[in-house]
């Protein structure tokens, strides 16, 4: 028993009827499962928004998938799912509530925290933010010297980084192309160097995006980003922003900041004035849908942003009411817990067939890993079963050519959701379009391959020498959700992301732990605070094992200080 209560997950009748249904399953076979079900195909497809989604190609039967409900109604995810929506403080270690679904509530709705209704300051920013990204997009808004604003660089990191700079990609076909955006994240100096060293400074605007604005790699990047341009506005005079200094004026016109820290914005030397907000029910990996998306309003303009926000509240609205049976998230949510909890699959791939979403799976990792990689449950307690997969994957084909090996004959097994849609960006020329037909060839011989493999006696049969028989058999059974969408639009990409939002939640539900921390990340971070006054002043740092001791002291050989 839980002290909030509740059975231990594995010790539940609902967790304990799956165990045995896999056991009694074995080593069950898609070519079975479709030769005794002919509509298989259709029966196991659910549709949301304009996402069609195929789970047909699974490891279940209908009573796995009735156990898995099962096993999500002991656990009690649309309870915590009300909570999530309702406002409630879910988020127990941080006591906060999780809120992104407020970030795209339409204006009339209420949702309140602490008795105040937060819906309308969320329209508010966004609001302010489509009259900046307006200005700027029609060169009402200039810099310092009177130049128009042509490049947009966001300096931020996590979830103040991949949303924005995914989103970006995926949706390159919409954005104005007259502009050039760059998405900065790396304390290493490289980073930035390459964002801006063909910029000019006076056409340049710094998006510093940072939810705490305390955060080490983007205070760093920021505070170069605001010498770079001093350097060159002022002619190098003032590297200050301090009122009085001269620099200010320059940074009024070439800085703004998206953060919920005030203080520390103004601490930067940046006018609060020129401040996008959001606030602390937000998290940072949920939060490229609220002022940490400006970068991506200004490429694409207010109105597509706001469509892109239209998609995520379809999959909320579906989310929050459709029944068990045809809910996709808590499909999908389910489904990844079979593999991770009943097949022993340690990772999950996500390969999208579109070039534009070259960045969806990184900006996944951090989804779904910084989430759900958890081995502490609500309770307190190490929990006894696995939580949060290993997510990992590029685009395809070129994954193809590369380790679907892996996949197709490696002795893992790897759930994998392929994404895909039916018509290429209208922007492509009639040759180019042309190829999308072959690109989908491959996605849909893929997931066959996949689940149906090719027997010993098909090999034969194409006269293959017995010695190499085995090598070229595929066993198949490798399961794959499809999801297929009619075009890659911004209203599309928000559904993509709202789904994987709430799988992530449901499997985060059912494991009993808090999705919405990050414990994780500080230890790193207090330990690289420590060893840097070693790397650079060579202080004597306390504590320092016998191996960092050692490349402490043959990285300052190597760096040429004694
Ligand atoms: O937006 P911030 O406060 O700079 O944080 C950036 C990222 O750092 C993390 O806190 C992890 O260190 C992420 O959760 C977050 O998205």
């Amino acid at each position: 028993m839980n002290a909030d209560g509740r059975t231990r997950l594995n010790q539940t009748p609902e967790w304990t009827a799956l165990a045995k249904h896999r056991e009694e399953l074995g080593e069950v076979r898609l070519r079975e499962l479709f030769a005794a079900e002919p509509g298989r195909g259709t029966a196991y497809a659910l549709r949301v928004g304009d996402l069609y989604v195929d789970y047909s190609k699974h490891l279940v039967t209908d009573d796995t998938l009735r156990l898995l409900r099962e096993l999500a109604a002991a656990t009690d995810v649309f309870g915590l799912r009300d909570a999530m929506f309702r406002g409630e403080k879910i988020n127990t270690t941080e006591d906060r509530p999780v809120l992104h679904t407020a970030l795209r509530a339409p204006r009339d709705a209420v949702i309140e925290v602490d008795g105040e209704n937060v819906v309308p300051g969320v329209h508010a920013v966004l609001d302010r933010m489509a009259g900046f990204a307006d200005r700027v997009r029609s060169g009402a808004w200039t810099g310092h010297t009177g130049k128009r604003i042509r490049n947009v660089v966001n300096i931020g990191i996590g979830g103040s980084d991949l949303g924005p700079a995914m989103a970006y990609e995926v949706l390159r076909a919409y954005t104005d192309r007259s502009m050039t955006f760059r998405f900065v994240s790396n304390v290493d100096g490289a980073d930035l160097h390459e964002a801006v060293r063909d910029l000019d400074p006076a056409e340049t605007l710094f998006i510093v995006a940072s939810k705490t604005f305390t955060t080490i790699e983007t205070v760093t990047n920021a505070t170069s980003a605001r010498g770079w341009l001093l350097d060159a506005l002022d002619g190098g005079t003032s590297r200050s922003s301090e009122v009085g200094s001269g620099g200010e004026a320059a940074v009024a016109k070439h800085f703004v900041a998206l953060s919920t820290n005030a203080e520390k914005v103004a601490d930067f030397g940046i006018d609060v004035d020129n401040m996008f907000e959001f606030w602390d029910w937000v998290g940072g990996r949920y939060s490229y849908d609220s002022a940490i998306g400006l970068s991506l309003m200004i490429a694409i303009g207010p109105d597509r942003f706001r469509e892109m926000l239209d998609g995520f509240r379809i999959v909320d609205e579906h989310f929050r009411t459709a029944p068990a049976e045809s809910n996709v998230p808590l499909l999908l949510g389910l489904l990844g817990i079979w593999y991770g909890n009943f097949h022993d699959a340690q990772s999950h791939a996500v390969l999208p067939y579109s070039h534009y979403l070259s960045k969806f799976t990184a900006y996944l990792q951090q989804l779904d890993m910084e989430s759900n990689g958890k081995y502490v449950g609500r309770d307190g307690r190490e929990v006894e079963w696995q939580t949060g997969p290993v997510v990992w994957g590029t685009p395809g084909t070129n994954g193809q050519h590369a380790y679907y090996q892996l996949i197709h004959q490696g002795t893992k097994l790897i759930p994998a959701d392929f994404i895909g849609f039916a018509r290429p960006v209208a922007e492509l020329s009639e040759e180019l379009k042309a190829q999308h037909d072959l690109l989908m060839a491959n996605f849909f011989a893929q997931t066959q391959a996949l689940a149906f493999g090719k027997t010993p006696q098909e090999v034969r049969a194409e006269g293959v020498p017995d010695e190499l028989v085995p090598h070229k058999t595929f066993q198949g059974n490798h399961p794959t959700t499809t999801i297929l969408a009619p075009e890659l639009t911004p209203s599309v990409l928000g559904q993509l992301v709202a789904l994987y939002e709430h799988k992530v939640f449901v499997q985060g539900a059912v494991w009993n732990i808090d999705s919405f921390d990050q414990w994780g990340v500080e230890l790193g971070k207090v330990l690289a605070k420590r060893v840097e006054p070693a790397l650079t002043e060579g202080a004597e740092v306390e504590g320092l094992d016998a191996s960092t001791e050692a490349l402490v002291a043959t990285y300052r050989e190597l760096r040429g200080r004694q």
